[in-house]
């Protein structure tokens, strides 16, 4: 079943005389329980469609449908993780788990048991009552990836999630989404400049061209789950990683 389709997007920035065009007739189909990742230059407009799915930024042209509806705002169908780490300072890490599920006003014995099993899910449960001062990097992300699960949304949208960590936590969370992933069942759109994570995460790999940014290819990985990183050493690996380097090559040069 389709969760997500995306029919000749585009996006135009006006401002004053200048335009600038950010997306040029974007059409996909991300299925239900589906791993999609994009991968495209710096600056070819992965983050604006992102933000279309989002809710955050509307469409100049074509349209954005989810579930068969069109997009045209937020909405708690759809959770987000961004790069940088969106938490409440002031609220423990449980709390801002919390923050979603208190809005939607459960009582607080049912909040609490949610945040707990997906704190246990990203292997924070010992850390409830920290301030997100007193967290790494990972473990702030960990609890924004929690915090966007106990909203149970219907898919997961990740604008870079692990670009501002280390390279070995980088590793460790991309191993706990895959995790995640194949036992929560999400569909998941994340995007990446890292090719490497895009082929160890993806179903299916888009490409896309410099600005003004359209889908050049879509590469369906057939690397067998479950994977963690020994599958990075596989021929199949390097012969989808050359591939894509070839074509982002390609397009910046
Ligand atoms: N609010 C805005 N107003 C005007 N132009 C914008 C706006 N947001 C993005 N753009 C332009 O649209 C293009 C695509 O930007 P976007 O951030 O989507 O790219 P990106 O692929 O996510 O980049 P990066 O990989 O470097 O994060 C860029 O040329 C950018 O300058």
């Amino acid at each position: 079943m389709t969760k997500l389709r995306l029919e000749h997007l585009g996006k135009v920035f006006r401002s004053g005389d200048t335009s600038v065009t950010a997306l040029e007739d974007i059409t996909l189909d991300i299925s239900e329980g589906e791993f999609a990742v994009v991968v495209g230059p710096s600056g070819c407009g992965k983050s604006t469609l992102l933000n279309i799915v989002a809710g955050l930024e509307r469409e100049t042209s074509g349209q954005a449908l989810i579930n068969g509806r069109r997009i045209e705002g937020p909405g708690a169908d759809r959770g987000m993780v961004f790069q940088s780490y969106t938490l409440f300072p002031w609220l423990s890490v449980r709390k801002n788990v919390e923050f979603g599920l208190r809005i939607k006003g459960l009582p607080a014995v049912e909040r609490a048991e949610i945040a707990r099993r997906y704190l246990h899910l990203v292997g924070l449960e010992d850390f409830e009552n920290s301030l997100p001062k007193s967290l790494s990097g990972g473990m702030k992300q960990r609890t924004a990836i929690a915090r966007v699960l106990a909203n149970n949304p219907d898919m997961l949208l990740m604008d870079e999630p692990f670009g501002a960590l280390d390279a070995q936590t980088r590793l460790q969370l991309q191993d706990l989404l895959l995790d995640i992933w194949r036992k929560e069942r999400a569909t998941i759109l994340f995007i990446t400049h890292d090719i490497d994570e895009a082929i160890l995460l993806a179903d299916t790999i888009h490409i896309m061209s410099s600005r003004p940014g359209r889908i050049i290819k879509s590469i369906t990985v057939d690397i067998p789950r479950p994977r963690d990183h020994r599958v990075t050493v596989l021929p199949g690996f390097t012969a989808i990683k050359k591939e894509i380097m070839e074509m982002l090559w390609a397009e910046i040069h």
